[in-house]
């Protein structure tokens, strides 16, 4: 077990809710501890002993950290740096010091708490449920396998995605299909953008939206989580990367120009981050961003007409599949969403 001795830092905007959560720290079981640990980042660490840690131990701790924070972390780090370690060493639990707007290290606040929201509202015993993609599922797996393990749920996740199916086995979790089960109780998926009133929403941005809009299509019901950053009055207010649509290589230009004639604006071949060439998804195909003129839209029939265009596999436009949006903020308040205008018909 090794300790970096990275300079340890005081910031300034050291908040009441951290000594909170380190002190949890010490109260929290083993089993805890690995939670804590895949949900917050690594650059301070704290030691966790077999030997002197019994619960009265970890309860003078708690209350001296709370008492004088500052001089408990320093004396945990000199006497890291300094002494090697006399007892066996349990668990290393990390957390960051100070955390800017919505997250502490690497925990996203804001769609940590839409997730957790989702997960406790709307899985029950029993159900066969819709894993989404993207980065607010993490939480809301992590949350459910929790939920799994304490509450002894069967619970059947279909995933939406390679990510999904891996964080679904990562996690323990039971994993099924659409062929066992075409259909599904429930679908929890994030967002890139949504609409208010009418809930409409953009997805793609992780270049999964076929498979999600497959298993939401099969779902009794479709729920999105999101950080608040996220809710437009209309679409492409904030979401200025295009509208994702998943096409086969083949019929890749054909498709680009069809799109640019009729609508305008760009369709942009997306570029793989860590490969050379175009971004390939999990079903083979490229994805075209359109990155469209900012005019008033009425998106149900761009949807179909796009979806009838030879060689489109699927467009990121979900329009009426939501039920309700939670959508997380920065303090961990989590807001309904629900439908209340219908999409522009035309
Ligand atoms: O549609 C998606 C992936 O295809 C995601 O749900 C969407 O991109 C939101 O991702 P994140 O939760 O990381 O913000």
């Amino acid at each position: 077990m090794q300790f970096s001795p990275t300079p340890l830092t005081w910031p300034a905007q050291y908040e009441t809710y951290q000594h909170v959560v380190f002190v949890l720290s010490f109260l929290i079981n083993n089993h805890d501890i690995d939670y804590y640990r895949s949900n917050f980042s690594f650059s301070l660490k704290i030691p966790f002993y077999v030997c002197p840690l019994n619960l009265s131990f970890r309860l003078v701790l708690s209350l001296w950290l709370m008492t004088f924070p500052k001089l408990f972390f320093k004396l945990v780090a000199v006497s890291k740096l300094r002494t090697p370690c006399r007892f066996p060493i349990m668990s290393t639990v990390s957390f960051t010091v100070g955390h800017k707007n919505s997250s502490i290290g690497n925990v996203d606040i804001s769609k940590m708490s839409a997730a957790h929201e989702a997960i406790d509202k709307h899985v029950k015993d029993g159900m066969t449920l819709g894993i989404g993609s993207g980065s607010t599922i993490v939480y809301g797996i992590q949350r459910l396998a929790q939920r799994m393990k304490d509450e002894s749920l069967t619970i059947v996740c279909v995933p939406t995605s390679y990510q999904a199916r891996q964080l679904i086995i990562d996690n323990n979790l039971p994993l099924g299909t659409l062929d066992e089960h075409p259909k599904l109780d429930c679908t929890i998926d994030g967002a890139d953008e949504i609409e208010t009133g009418t809930l409409a929403c953009i997805k793609g941005g992780g270049g999964c939206l076929t498979q999600e809009k497959i298993v939401a299509s099969c779902s009794e019901k479709l729920i999105i989580v999101a950080d608040g950053a996220k809710e437009v009055s209309s679409l492409g207010q904030k979401w200025k990367k295009g509208i994702p649509i998943e096409v086969l290589p083949m019929a890749c230009k054909p498709v680009q120009n069809k799109i640019e004639v009729k609508y305008g604006g760009e369709a942009i071949l997306r570029m793989s981050a860590d490969k050379a060439g175009p971004l390939v998804t999990d079903n083979g195909n490229f994805i075209l961003d359109w990155v469209f003129p900012d005019i008033k839209y009425c998106w149900s029939s761009i949807n179909n007409y796009i979806k009838l265009i030879p060689g489109v596999i699927e467009i990121g436009l979900f329009i009426d599949m939501a039920d309700e949006c939670l959508v997380g903020d920065s303090k961990g308040n989590v807001r309904l969403l629900k439908k209340s205008a219908q999409s522009l018909e035309i």
